[in-house]
């Protein structure tokens, strides 16, 4: 497979019966685009990642990115941090996503060390690590497995190690919720998206991606043992949080 990117027209013909959203083959081939057009900010928290992998990394740490997708964290990190200054490894749980992410790796930075695996982030056995991130992952986990990853996670970081926590959120108030869908979906409109894309998207989505409010985070991460966090990127219902093992 090449690693040519098509525009996301998955949602843009009506569908008898919505399916379950799922990362396969036909969403690797225009993911890119998906996420760019569907995720506020997703280019500026990628971009963050490196000044705060230059501020927080170690020379040489390890850092595990995921859920990774298409590796765009490990290629934003490549991009910007010598070979040796740290050594990368993404794990997803799609074929379609691994395959593709290696290829780029291969392509895009043969000089760093990025690894990419197949395996379950619920039952993987972490190394230790400097860097952890989670980039709009958490969310597509069942709630009742989250505490435990992030219990692992906290587990496997070095003192001094960091953990980036991007998600979608939703807002305990109602009222303050749907004013914040609404304009999400005024992103998308003007982002290409027709009404028809953003109301399947949404059905696809339901129960699959599962959003926790920001205050429920916060909670999750202090349960899971980190003694502060700290929400750095905020943009409609989507954050990113950095949380801190003592050092
Ligand atoms: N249990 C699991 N184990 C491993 N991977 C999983 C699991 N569940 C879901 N995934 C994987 O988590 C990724 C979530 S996308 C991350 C974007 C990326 N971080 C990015 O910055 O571009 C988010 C989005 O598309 O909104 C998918 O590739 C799934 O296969
Ligand atoms: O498109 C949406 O509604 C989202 O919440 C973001 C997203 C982006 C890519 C895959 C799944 C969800």
């Amino acid at each position: 497979m090449s690693d040519a990117s098509y525009r996301d027209a998955i949602f843009s013909t009506p569908l008898d019966r919505v399916a379950r959203f799922s990362f396969d083959e036909k969403v690797v081939a225009c993911f890119p685009d998906m996420i760019r057009r569907s995720v506020p900010g997703y280019g500026q928290i990628l971009g963050m990642l490196s000044l705060i992998a230059q501020r927080h990394l170690r020379h040489g740490a390890h850092v595990y990115d995921l859920g990774c997708s298409l590796g765009a964290s490990g290629l934003a990190l490549a991009g910007t941090l010598e070979p040796d200054a740290f050594r990368y490894t993404g794990i997803d749980l799609s074929p379609a996503m691994v395959s593709q992410a290696r290829q780029t790796f291969l392509v895009e930075c043969s000089d760093h060390a990025m690894q990419v695996e197949e395996a379950d982030i619920r039952t993987l056995e972490y190394a230790p690590s400097g860097l952890i991130i989670l980039n709009f992952t958490l969310q597509f986990l069942p709630a009742a497995d989250r505490d435990a990853l992030l219990a692992k996670l906290y587990a496997a970081l070095e003192p001094g190690g960091v953990l980036i926590l991007s998600e979608k959120t939703v807002d305990a108030d109602e009222r303050d919720n749907a004013w914040r869908v609404e304009r999400y979906h005024d992103f998308k409109r003007a982002n290409g998206y027709s009404d028809l894309e953003i109301s399947q998207k949404r059905t696809a989505l339901e129960n699959v991606l599962v959003p926790d409010t920001l205050d429920a985070l916060h909670g999750r991460l202090a349960k899971a043992g980190f003694p502060r966090s700290v929400t750095w990127f905020q943009y409609l219902n989507f954050a990113s949080l950095i949380a801190f093992k003592e050092g």
